[in-house]
C-alpha cells in the first residue's frame, strides 16, 4: 500500500496473509479474505505457481509472533477456470483456498461480508484498501498492516482515455487513481467498502500500471467479487 497509514491492529479481521514455503520457512506473497470458517479468497495470479501454501489469520505485524495468529493449511485451490496467467486485463483474477481446518473466529479473526451479485458500486463509494504490499513503487514489504482511502472510480471513468482504456473491464472495480494505491503484494487482498455503514469486500486487489503503482489516473484495479459470486457458490457449496 502506498500512501494511507499503519491499520489498528486486528481492525480488518478478514484480511489474511497467503505465505509460501522456501526451505523450512515461510514468506509472505499475497493478501486474501477470510469467507468461510473453511475458504479464503484470493487473486489467482496469486496462486499461478505450484507451491506449499499457508494462511496466516489475525496478523498486524507479519514479521513478529503477537499471540493473534492463527496458522493454517491449504488443502485445494480452486482457480477461476478462464483465468490466463498472460492476460490479466481478461478478468477472472479470483480463487478460492480451502482449508484444512476451519478457522477458529475471535476479535482477531472475523469473516469478510462479500457483496450481493452483480452489485455495481456509485463513482466515489468510499472503500479502503488493505495489505502488506509494498509501501513504494519498488519498496520493500510493510511489515505492519497498512490501509489506504480508495473510493471508487466508475467504470465509464477508468475505461476512459488517459485513464485504464480497454485494458479494464466490467468485471473489475477501480478505486483511487492519486497518491494512494495498491502495491505487489497486496495482490488478493479485500478491497473494504462501506455500504450503508457496514463493510462489504468488493473486490480482490489484481493490478497497478507497470509504470508505478500510484500512477496518475491508473487507479488500482481490483476483481469485481459480485460478478463471480455463482462461481463461488458452485465451489464452497
Ligand atoms: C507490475 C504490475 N504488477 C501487478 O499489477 C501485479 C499483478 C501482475 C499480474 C500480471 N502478471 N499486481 C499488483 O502489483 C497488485 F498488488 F497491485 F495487485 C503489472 O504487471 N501490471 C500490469 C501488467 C499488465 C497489464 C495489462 F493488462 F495491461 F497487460 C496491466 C498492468
Amino acid at each position: 500500500v502506498v500512501g494511507g497509514e499503519v491499520a489498528r491492529p486486528n481492525s480488518w479481521p478478514w484480511q489474511i496473509s497467503l505465505q509460501y514455503k522456501s526451505g523450512t520457512s515461510f514468506y509472505h506473497t499475497c493478501g486474501g479474505t477470510l469467507i468461510r470458517r473453511g475458504w479464503v479468497m484470493t487473486a489467482a495470479h496469486c496462486v499461478d505457481s505450484a507451491r506449499t501454501w499457508r494462511v496466516v489469520l489475525g496478523d498486524h505485524n507479519i514479521n513478529t509472533q503477537e499471540g493473534t495468529e492463527q496458522y493454517m493449511s491449504v488443502s485445494r485451490v480452486y482457480v477461476h477456470p478462464n483465468w490466463n496467467t498472460n492476460n490479466v486485463a481478461a478478468g477472472y483474477d479470483i480463487a478460492l483456498l480451502r482449508l484444512t481446518t476451519d478457522a477458529s473466529l475471535n476479535a482477531y479473526v472475523q469473516l469478510g461480508a462479500i457483496p450481493p451479485a452483480n452489485q455495481v458500486l456509485p463513482h466515489n463509494n468510499n472503500c479502503y484498501i488493505t495489505g502488506w504490499g509494498r509501501t513504494q513503487t519498488g519498496g520493500q514489504l510493510s511489515a505492519q498492516l497498512k490501509q489506504a482511502y480508495l473510493p471508487v472510480v466508475d467504470y465509464k471513468t477508468c475505461s476512459g482515455s488517459g485513464w485504464w482504456g480497454s485494458t479494464v473491464k466490467n468485471t473489475m472495480v477501480c478505486a483511487g487513481g492519486g497518491s494512494e494505491s495498491g502495491c505487489q503484494g497486496d495482490s488478493g487482498g479485500p478491497l473494504n467498502c462501506n455500504v450503508n455503514g457496514q463493510w462489504v469486500v468488493h473486490g480482490v486487489t489484481s493490478f497497478v500500471s507497470s509504470s508505478g503503482c500510484n500512477a496518475y489516473r491508473k487507479p488500482t484495479v481490483f476483481t469485481r467479487v459480485s460478478a463471480y459470486i455463482s462461481w463461488m457458490n458452485s465451489i464452497m457449496g
